[in-house]
């Protein structure tokens, strides 16, 4: 039987950090963010409903989408971020089950990191959650400085997600990364050895 965990957390909370840890353990990922990019790419249904829905402004003049440009509307204005969630979330969810399906055949292990794993309801696909956290103010600074944001949008793109307490509630194992890489390795490999046992 494969095991298909669901890794989530907040925006910076560090789950693309926690992924690399585990495909370094060749442990197959499915990554929501990547996928979120291969389904806008020019000439796809998904492009030409967010710009018939937001315009062609958030095309850049190659005809890919400006990312930055949509991200500074819909992290703005719930009603926006909700009419993007309506046309990307469910394309997002059929490629998770296909990549899930997939790697089901050669794998005991796999990972979902989805940051939107809860928020999309998208639970049901996973048997199990992995929650990553850190304390806001860890999650603002690393939030500021990857993303090169002020304050102020940084806490925008917070605020725009479940909180970690209701995040909390759905979690089977938490891993915390207040702390630095060494620390939050020794939790991955913590679980791989004690939690996970001889699947991987
Ligand atoms: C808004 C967009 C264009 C911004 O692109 P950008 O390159 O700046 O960010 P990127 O895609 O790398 O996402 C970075 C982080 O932002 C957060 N985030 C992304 N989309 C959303 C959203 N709809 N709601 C809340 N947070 C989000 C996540 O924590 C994500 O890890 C892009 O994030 C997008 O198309 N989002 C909709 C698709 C989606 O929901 N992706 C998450 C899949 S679970
Ligand atoms: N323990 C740590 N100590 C210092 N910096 C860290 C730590 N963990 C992650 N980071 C840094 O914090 C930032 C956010 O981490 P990462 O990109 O893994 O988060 P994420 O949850 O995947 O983000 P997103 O939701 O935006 O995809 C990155 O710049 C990463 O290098």
């Amino acid at each position: 039987m494969t095991k298909v965990i669901g890794l989530t957390g907040g925006i910076a909370s560090g789950k693309s950090t926690v992924s690399n840890m585990l495909r370094d353990r060749n442990i197959p990922i499915i990554d929501a963010d990547l996928i979120s990019r291969q389904i806008v790419e020019p000439g796809s249904p998904t492009l030409h409903e967010i710009s018939k829905a937001f315009g062609c402004d958030v095309l850049k003049e190659d005809g890919t989408l400006d990312r930055k440009k949509l991200g500074n509307i819909v992290f703005s204005d719930k009603c926006k971020l909700e009419k993007l969630n309506e046309i990307t979330h469910k394309r997002i969810g059929e490629e998770f089950v296909k990549r899930i399906e997939e790697l089901k055949k050669d794998n005991k292990l796999i990972i979902v990191d989805a940051p939107l794993l809860i928020e999309a309801k998208m639970m049901d696909l996973v048997d199990e959650i992995w929650l990553v956290v850190v304390d806001e103010q860890v999650q603002i600074d690393r939030l500021m400085k990857r993303n090169n944001l002020s304050k102020e949008d940084a806490i925008k793109r917070i605020k725009s997600q479940m909180s970690l307490e209701e995040k909390k509630k759905y979690a089977h194992i938490i891993i915390d990364n207040n702390k630095n890489i060494h620390h939050l390795k020794e939790q991955v490999e913590y679980i791989l050895k004690n939690v996970i046992g001889g699947l991987n």
